[in-house]
């Protein structure tokens, strides 16, 4: 199965990056598991409604164009659907189930993501209504996915 995330801007902090280079390293026996960052659009603080759909629409574009035909994406957006790590697990494990071998997660930049990529999306995951900062969320995200793996293993790392 191949895994990947795509997601807006750099992460610059040495604690976010050794905390995903860890779980990507145990994933790394489930699947292919790969984050691809997408530049950000610079901007100033201050943006009209205007100025702020058309950053969206421009890191959107970004995120799109690395979305493949085949791909199930899943959009992290805060309105989205809410649901336990089992039940992720078990949505995993169907997937796969059903043939899907490329699974995508995208998570938007500072203002959020575009209509496009919400609509390109074959669903959208929520994980609460706590808005998180992007680079905190891939870590929370990556540490979700290789729990959901061990729970599909049926291991004890899931209590
Ligand atoms: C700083 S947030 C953007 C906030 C923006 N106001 C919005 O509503 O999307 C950056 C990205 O992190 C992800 N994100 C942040 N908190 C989230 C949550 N509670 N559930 C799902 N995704 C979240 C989303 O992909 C979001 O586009």
């Amino acid at each position: 199965m191949n895994i990947k995330l795509v997601v807006v801007g750099k992460l610059k902090e040495k604690y976010f990056k050794q905390g995903i280079a860890e779980y990507a390293k145990r994933l790394s026996r489930f699947c292919k598991f790969q984050i691809i960052e997408v530049p950000d659009e610079k901007a100033p603080e201050s943006l009209s409604r205007a100025e702020m759909t058309d950053v969206m629409d421009k890191e959107g574009s970004r995120i799109l164009s690395k979305i493949k035909d085949r791909d199930y994406v899943y959009a992290l957006a805060i309105l989205g659907k809410e649901r336990s790590s089992e039940q992720f697990a078990k949505e995993i494990a169907d997937l796969t189930t059903y043939g899907h071998s490329d699974i995508t997660f995208v998570i938007g930049g500072s203002l959020g993501l575009s209509q496009r990529v919400l609509d390109r999306a074959d669903t959208q995951i929520s994980f609460g209504k706590f808005t998180l900062p992007h680079q905190l969320m891939r870590l929370v995200l990556t540490e979700q996915i290789y729990r959901a793996f061990m729970i599909n293993e049926g291991s004890p790392y899931h209590k």
